[in-house]
């Protein structure tokens, strides 16, 4: 159960979790706290701090004194405490799981898996760490058009200060880890600011970096709504660099600003492109488990199908005959499809289908919502009049366009504000990688599912979806500045072989 065993020291009270400060679990002077409300029953599940200003720039004025003696801590001593920190996570997984079920509906093999994985990326990171920042660079003076061998520039990578991280509610564990894991071993300090929505599972997470024996200060989290302490958050003057996953917040986020480094992944509207030739039912197998996992809400889940024609009615045929098979319950009873994360979300989904019924698109199931669960619906004949054919849904709702042409499909793809992945099924590689190339999107996959996994490969999106790259090497080296020392000889220098 949350906030017991060793995670003992978090509770505030029943249910009520404290806040992350200075190496120690602390109650907030505001004396209020914010509800975090169970999806599946719609009750207050837990409630967190309200953490006030200047509880914020305490965790930044302790950051800055801990990343300085941390910037001088061996980098080897740096991975091995991120080792002991994925261990302690792995060894506590059902309890964090829980917490993950209780708070975002995340089903139960799901939850533990996320868990599972956010340790393994973060030992990875601390073995790339090792290997990516323990290399500089040696550069010569007489490449460069007129210049001699008498310079001779020592390149490495230093680390940024304090990273702000602000993760998304549906990975509440795992997307902050991808960003504290690479901020930490690149000797930065870190600010966790979790969603609400899986701020409890993500102040266990951070617990565990804790129980390794991270120095205070190094790694602080402050909980509280967003909308009232995100902007303080990150427009202080103290944040060297913001690591940041949702939605459109982002792009204000962006504007505001200062002049620091940002990682900024985004909403997609992935694309799942259908040639004739594809294999219908991997294309099936696909477009269930990449559209419905975790009820769509995942930034990379296909949201939007669009098949050439002549196969269009086959693959809708096979598609809804999984559609059919899907369990829709509890989290807790691992159900595929289970509530969505808040009644504000459910009613934007459902105005999606409502909009799109009205315009004349067929709904392949009737539509059916109990509280914030929503049976899922294949949405056949969408047009690109309906709302459903740009927005995300977020939800386990998913449009199919039929399309006369490929042209038409990338055209349809391009025209997104996203472009976050997509993907191609068909049987002709050559085929397969045109399309790929005239696709507007950060990632392609080609006869798979998009996704974000595994977590060191590039990870990125363009317009709305983001900015900079993510996945592991690329990250560490994000929340790193290059240092040249540059060594001047009296006269040119050139080594006899
Ligand atoms: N590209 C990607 O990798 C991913 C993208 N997403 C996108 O995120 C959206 C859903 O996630 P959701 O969590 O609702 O996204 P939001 O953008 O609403 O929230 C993301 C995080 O930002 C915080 N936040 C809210 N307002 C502010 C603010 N003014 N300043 C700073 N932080 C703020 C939230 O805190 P609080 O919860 O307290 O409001 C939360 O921690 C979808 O659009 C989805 O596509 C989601 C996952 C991955
Ligand atoms: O936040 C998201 O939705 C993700 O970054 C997607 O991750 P996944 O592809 O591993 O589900």
């Amino acid at each position: 159960m949350a906030g017991t065993g060793v995670f003992e020291d978090l509770a505030a009270g029943e249910d009520t979790f404290k806040f992350y400060s200075e190496g120690k679990w602390q109650e907030s002077a505001s004396k209020k706290t914010v509800n975090v409300v169970n999806p599946s029953t719609q009750k207050v599940q837990y409630k967190v701090q309200a953490c006030t200003q200047d509880e914020v720039n305490a965790v930044f004025a302790s950051a800055k004194v801990a990343q300085k003696a941390w910037a001088k801590t061996p980098l080897w001593k740096r991975a091995e405490l991120l080792h002991k920190a994925a261990a302690m996570l792995k060894e506590h997984k059902t309890p964090i799981a829980a917490a993950l079920v209780k708070e975002i509906a995340k089903p139960a093999k799901d939850a533990v898996t996320e868990v599972v994985r956010s340790g393994d990326l973060i030992s990875y990171c601390a073995e790339e760490g090792v290997r990516l920042l323990g290399e500089g660079k040696f550069i010569m003076s007489d490449s460069f058009p007129g210049t001699d061998r008498n310079k001779l520039c020592l390149a490495s990578k230093i680390p940024l200060g304090t990273v702000l991280c602000i993760p998304p509610f549906n990975y509440p564990v795992n997307l902050a880890v991808s960003k504290i894991a690479p901020a930490l071993i690149a000797g930065n300090a870190v600010v966790l600011k979790p969603p609400t929505q899986g701020a409890v599972s993500g102040l266990h997470m951070v617990h565990c970096f804790h129980l390794a024996g991270f120095p205070p200060g190094l790694l602080s989290c402050v909980t509280g709504k967003g909308s009232e302490i995100g902007d303080f958050l990150t427009t202080h003057p103290s944040v060297n660099c913001i690591s940041f996953t949702g939605g459109d917040t982002g792009i204000s986020i962006a504007r505001k600003a200062g002049m620091v480094p940002m990682q900024m992944e985004l909403g997609g509207k992935d694309a799942c492109i259908v040639l004739e030739d594809a294999d219908l039912d991997l294309v099936a197998a696909n477009i269930i488990k990449g559209g419905f996992s975790y009820s769509g809400q995942r930034c990379t889940a296909i949201k939007v199908v669009l098949v050439l024609e002549s196969v269009a009615d086959k693959l809708v045929e096979l598609v809804n005959a999984k559609v059919a098979k899907l369990s829709v319950g509890m989290p807790e009873d691992d159900a595929q499809i289970t509530p969505v994360v808040t009644e504000s979300s459910a009613n934007f989904i459902e105005g999606l289908v409502k909009d799109a019924e009205t315009k004349g698109a067929t709904l392949c199931q009737a539509y059916k919502r109990e509280g914030n669960l929503i049976w899922p619906v294949l949405i056949d004949h969408v047009k690109p009049e309906m709302r459903i054919a740009w927005e995300e849904p977020f939800g386990p709702i998913l449009p199919v366009i039929r399309v006369k042409t490929v042209e038409e499909a990338i055209h349809h793809c391009n025209a997104s504000q996203f472009g976050l992945q997509g993907c191609i099924f068909t049987q002709d590689i050559n085929k397969a990688m045109f399309i790929s190339d005239a696709m507007e999107t950060g990632t392609v996959q080609i006869n798979s599912a998009p996704a974000r996994g595994p977590d060191h490969f590039p990870f990125q999106g363009i317009r709305d979806s983001g900015i900079g790259t993510q996945g592991i090497p690329n990250s560490i080296l994000l929340m790193t500045k290059t240092k040249s020392t540059v060594i001047n000889l009296p006269s040119a220098s050139y080594t006899m072989g």
